[in-house]
């Protein structure tokens, strides 16, 4: 890893071609944008639009047909927990595992040793506030707390990015909010660049520094917008005139891709 570069993540010319039984399905078209190390950028953009695929991309779970990434000064050459922490809609824990363990998994499949482990999963889960409830298998914890776990796996080898796929979309309302805030926090203590894909644009422009916006497929860039709005950011401000300003400029370039 390039230290210089650290956190940075750098997209240029990508195009992703699937291709199943014969098909091809043309899903990102020449798209090129950088995040600067421990920015926080959401990626919003229509139902299909190619948001997954570069994601998938971005954390080496799938190969782009031409250009090129690079995260922390390197480029991606398969999943790599160490620089790039995931998350995903679904928390994805096992069920026959207390929390504890689910956060030590990636660390086991390492081989870390037994109480280098321990002592990194009850650090991660402390971040996000479930320290208490680390011996608790996944049925005794709701969803939100499900979520705070998966973020803790993501976090646990502390990589400089983290990459989160409609984290909260699985969440109700007031538990999305409530997600939204201690996510800021997390990311305020560590210094991790975050990328964030939503369906949400009140999300986006609640979590970030700056929003990315793909047009329908094959998905290009269509707008990017900084969100100079001042952190900490409260939820009186998702009503205020700046606010609307953005979400309305969001919703005519996706209403129009
Ligand atoms: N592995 C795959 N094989 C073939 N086609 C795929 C594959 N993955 C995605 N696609 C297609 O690529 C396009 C983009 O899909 P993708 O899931 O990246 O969009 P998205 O913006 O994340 O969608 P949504 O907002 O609905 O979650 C879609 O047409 C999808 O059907």
């Amino acid at each position: 890893m390039n230290t210089l570069h650290r956190g940075e993540v750098v997209v240029s010319h990508l195009t992703q071609i699937h291709e199943s039984n014969g098909r091809k399905t043309h899903a990102i078209d020449d798209i090129s944008f950088t995040i600067p190390a421990g920015k926080f950028v959401s990626v919003v953009g229509p139902s299909g639009c190619g948001k997954s695929s570069l994601l998938m991309m971005l954390v080496g779970l799938a190969e782009q047909t031409s250009g090129t990434l690079s995260v922390a000064g390197a480029p991606i050459k398969g999943p790599d927990p160490d620089r790039i922490g995931v998350v995903f809609q679904e928390a994805n824990l096992y069920p026959w595992l207390s929390a504890r363990k689910n956060v030590e998994f990636p660390l086991m499949l390492k081989g870390i040793s037994t109480d280098k482990r321990a002592d990194m999963a009850l650090k991660a889960l402390e971040l996000v506030g479930l320290r208490e409830f680390a011996d608790r298998y996944p049925h005794e914890l709701s969803g939100g707390m499900k979520q705070r776990v998966s973020i803790a796996r993501g976090i646990v080898q502390d990589p400089d990015v983290l990459m989160m796929d409609e984290p909260f979309a699985a969440l109700d309302e007031q538990t999305r909010m409530v997600m939204g805030d201690e996510l800021l926090n997390i990311w305020e203590r560590t210094g991790k660049t975050v990328m964030f894909v939503t369906h949400s644009l009140t999300e986006a422009i609640y979590l970030s520094d700056h929003v990315i916006v793909m047009s329908a497929r094959p998905g290009r860039i269509v707008d990017r917008i900084d969100i100079d709005l001042p952190r900490p950011r409260t939820f009186e401000m998702t009503s205020s005139p700046e606010f609307t300003r953005i979400r309305n400029r969001i919703w005519e370039q996706i209403r129009s891709a």
